[in-house]
């Protein structure tokens, strides 16, 4: 799709300088498979990543965090309730919360994990097509598991009712990242599909969603949709040196690392999807 000049590259600026400048600390309670990459991710964008997840700590920590980030990947019975009593807590205390929720429709357990989880008002959640789809009708059924069997704009609909329902916003990554409120829609057009090939990077881009809310809570939509475009140029520039997934994880944290503002506004591509 061709790139039209607009107002989102400075937002996408504004955004990630705010984290770089601010730093702001993040509690992760994520899988076991996406701790590592989720934490350099947040590290290298400039966040402050703490992935403590046991119930005991969540009175006393989960005040103190800018936002927290729910991702049920590795769920487990002895999880649930520490992911619902930090998501109430962030609610109450007024802080931002996104939930990840990873292959919601491979099974009854973890959907109506996801539903509870949805019933406690996520700012924003992010997921691939199939996990959109599965949330939104409340369905279990054949799935990939973790992968998704559906293109971004195959959820648009699904993402725009999910995200009536919930009062949050919506995103569903792919080729295209889709972005939505229940009334705007847009699209980050920005990402390579090797990204799909290094596991935890979906897990990764939503703590980065979380790291830009947290500087701009009242601005979720933008933040979001910036997140997702930010994170997508770092995975063309790392891929320009990358020779196959393993390089392009290594090579995606040190551009996001570096990403400066002539790169990031020259490639920033978001456009109105209704
Ligand atoms: N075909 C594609 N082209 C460009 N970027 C992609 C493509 N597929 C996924 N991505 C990017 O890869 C990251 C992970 O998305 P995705 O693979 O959909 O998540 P998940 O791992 O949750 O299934 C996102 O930043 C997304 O924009
Ligand atoms: C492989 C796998 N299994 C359970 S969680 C997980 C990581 C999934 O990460 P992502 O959804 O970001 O690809
Ligand atoms: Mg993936």
């Amino acid at each position: 799709m061709e790139k039209e000049p607009n107002e989102w590259g400075p937002k996408a600026w504004a955004h990630l300088s705010a984290v770089r400048a601010q730093s702001p600390l993040i509690q992760c309670i994520t899988n076991y498979v996406s701790m590592d990459l989720v934490a350099n991710t947040l590290l290298s964008a400039g966040a402050s990543p703490a992935m403590l997840h046991t119930i005991e700590e969540i009175p006393d920590f989960t005040p103190h965090v800018r936002a927290l980030y729910v991702n049920v990947g590795t769920l487990s019975a002895n999880w649930l309730p520490s992911m619902k009593a930090a998501a109430q807590l962030a609610s109450q205390l007024g802080k931002p919360w996104v939930l990840d929720p990873v292959a919601a429709g491979a099974s009854g357990f973890r959907l109506n994990a996801c539903l509870e989880l949805v019933q406690l008002k996520p700012t924003v959640i992010r997921g691939n097509a199939s996990e959109i789809i599965a949330l939104s009708r409340a369905s279990v059924g054949p799935t990939k598991g973790v992968d998704s069997s559906h293109e971004s704009m195959d959820a648009m609909e699904a993402a725009r009712c999910l995200a009536e329902a919930s009062g949050g916003i919506v995103a569903v990554s792919g080729a295209v990242d889709i972005v939505t409120d229940g009334r705007r829609v847009v699209g980050a057009h920005n990402g390579v599909p090797m990204m799909q090939k290094i596991t935890a990077t979906g897990c990764s881009v939503t703590a980065l969603i979380a790291a830009f809310v947290a500087v701009d809570p009242p601005h979720a939509f933008e933040a979001t949709a910036s997140a997702l475009s930010v994170y997508g140029i770092a995975g063309e520039m790392g891929m320009s040196m990358a020779k196959g997934p393993a390089s392009l994880r290594m090579h995606m944290i040190d551009c996001l690392h570096g990403l400066d503002q002539a790169a990031l506004l020259s490639r920033t591509n978001i456009t109105a999807l209704s």
